[in-house]
């Protein structure tokens, strides 16, 4: 069984942001000499996170999204950049490989609930493993509560422990992903796409979870996504990016209603509008998590480091 660290955070640990980002740059290289190029997928991108904050990052196919998640997971090295959570400097620090207090801190979503769970194993094998690593008591019992409670949060019933991935639906599969990212009591989750293979009915389901941990958990997410409606349902925070580059980023609500970056508005512009295609005024939004009491279009004060935003002057 491993320890973790228990020290109580120090009160600057927990207002400063639990993720910064600064300066992230990934080249990826192709092709042998004399025939080698360079593809920049993450061009000096910065951004925060905060504690309990869901920060959407959209952008067209190709725009660099899944590198940062998947740098940020450790399963890519960047280019140049830093990586400070919770005040750690985590390249510097940790320089080839993750640590296992990263791990417990730091946990990945990721698109296909149908590849990423071995079909040899019941459902119980994939969370029992993460279960026995962090927890402090290991006996069976323990084991068996914690089980319990772990699928009643993520809305599964006890008995699909005994079940096979192919028994479950999409659905169900990608709430036992989050299950097994949430027994090591993560700080942030990476989620990459996580509705885009499921059925439309159910990706709501698998929103409404994803905020729900954030609003009783205070769990923080980066969510990648290519759908700018569920980043406006789900997200406190929304940042845009265009092949490589961070182009903008804000509060969900203020920036949806009103993008300042041409490529913002271009995405918008695509986003089929059910109520405008049947001349119904849309219902207000309520806010919630960290922008709750906030209406849609009331000014919100962001930190200046929230992000570093790359607008083009005849846009700011
Ligand atoms: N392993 C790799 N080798 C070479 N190029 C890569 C590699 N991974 C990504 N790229 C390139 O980096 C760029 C960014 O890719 P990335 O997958 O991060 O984009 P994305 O916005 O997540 O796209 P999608 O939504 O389709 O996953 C693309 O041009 C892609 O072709």
């Amino acid at each position: 069984m491993r320890t973790l660290q228990t020290t109580p955070p120090s009160p600057e640990t927990t207002t400063a942001p639990l993720v910064r980002v600064r300066n992230l740059s990934k080249d990826y290289h192709l092709g042998s000499f004399p025939f080698r190029s360079t593809v920049r997928a993450v061009n000096d991108v910065s951004f925060d996170i905060n504690r309990g904050e869901i920060v959407a990052l959209v952008g067209e196919s190709g725009s660099g999204k899944s590198t940062i998640a998947r740098i940020l997971a450790r399963l890519e090295q960047p280019t140049g950049g830093q990586l400070i959570i919770d005040g750690q400097d985590i390249f510097a620090t940790e320089r080839r490989r993750a640590s296992m207090t990263y791990r417990s801190k730091v946990q990945m979503v990721f698109q296909d609930p149908f590849g990423s769970l071995n079909p040899a194993h019941r459902i119980e094998h994939f969370l029992t493993r993460p279960l026995q690593l962090h927890g402090e008591d290991d006996s069976p019992r323990a084991l068996k509560l914690k089980l319990r409670e772990l699928m009643a949060t993520v809305g599964l019933g006890e008995q699909m422990l005994d079940r096979y991935p192919h028994q479950l639906s999409g659905g169900q599969r990608q709430r036992v992903a989050i299950a097994r990212a949430l027994a090591v009591e993560p700080e942030i989750i990476l989620a990459d796409e996580p509705t885009s293979m499921l059925d439309v009915s159910v990706r709501i389901g698998i929103l409404n979870l994803m905020r729900k941990l954030r609003d009783e958990r205070g769990v923080s997410m980066l969510y990648i996504t290519h759908d700018l409606a569920s980043a406006r349902y789900i997200a406190d925070t929304t940042m845009v990016m265009c092949a490589g580059d961070l182009v903008e980023g804000g509060e969900s609500i203020e920036l949806m209603a009103a993008p300042h970056h041409p490529y913002t508005r271009l995405l918008l512009s695509a986003v089929p509008d059910a109520y405008r295609a049947q001349g119904i005024r849309p219902p207000k939004r309520e806010a919630t998590g960290r922008n709750a009491g906030r209406g849609a279009g009331e000014r919100v004060t962001l930190s200046p480091s929230h992000w570093a935003l790359k607008v083009p002057e005849s846009t700011a």
